[in-house]
């Protein structure tokens, strides 16, 4: 393939996403999003839901005003399947508590973070910024990963940086969005979620 979108319809042909929600990632537009786009960091995708789960099968939703009043010991045993837990821990109570002494809510976070104020936050790069922007927030902007890395590379791409693989990608979608528009509601946000979701389901289960 020659450019990011003649891939987008190369996995189209697959039926990758079957079962799975619309943008991929489980319950977007909330703070499990967030959540679980830090616990991912390092680990596999099933010990995340273990660990999210832990606090959902008691009816529980995760809640940002609460996870900001934890102590790092409470949510970090809930949080152990996911690995380098304290660490998690820590880092996810300061990023709750930051984004409520500066967005004052869930809601106004979603509509007003930056990738900027994301980076600046401990524990959060690239990647984890992204899926954050992507699925949390809804914005027009694709994540990249070992997965999307180790796809390009096998087709004979390489790239110097994350944002210039990410260019790639958006570049190629953008300039041939005529092409596919019609089948992700003329959203972006939704052909990016659902695009790099293909990714990632072909690159585990091929
Ligand atoms: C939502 N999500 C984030 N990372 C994932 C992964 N590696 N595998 C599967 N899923 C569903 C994932």
């Amino acid at each position: 393939f020659s450019n990011s979108c003649e891939l987008l319809l190369e996995l189209r042909k697959k039926d990758l996403l079957k079962n799975r929600p619309k943008y991929w990632w489980p319950n977007v537009g909330t703070f499990e999003v967030v959540m679980g786009a830090i616990l991912t960091q390092n680990t596999k995708w099933d010990n995340v839901e273990k660990a999210l789960n832990n606090w959902k099968s008691e009816n529980k939703e995760w809640r940002l005003e609460e996870v900001a009043t934890f102590e790092p010991s409470f949510l970090a045993e809930i949080i152990k399947p996911a690995g380098f837990y304290n660490q998690k821990a820590k880092r996810l109570i300061a990023l709750s508590r930051n984004i409520l002494r500066d967005f004052g809510d869930f809601e106004n976070f979603k509509e007003n973070v930056s990738r900027e104020w994301l980076l600046a936050q401990k524990g959060i790069g690239f990647e984890t910024a992204d899926s954050i922007l992507c699925y949390a927030c809804f914005r027009d902007t694709m994540v990249m990963d070992a997965y999307t890395k180790r796809l390009l590379k096998k087709k004979g791409y390489e790239f110097e940086s994350y944002d210039d693989m990410k260019d790639w990608f958006e570049r190629g979608v953008e300039e041939n969005w005529d092409r596919v528009a019609e089948f992700y509601e003329n959203d972006l946000n939704l052909c990016y979620a659902r695009f790099h979701g293909k990714i990632v389901e072909f690159m585990k289960h091929g």
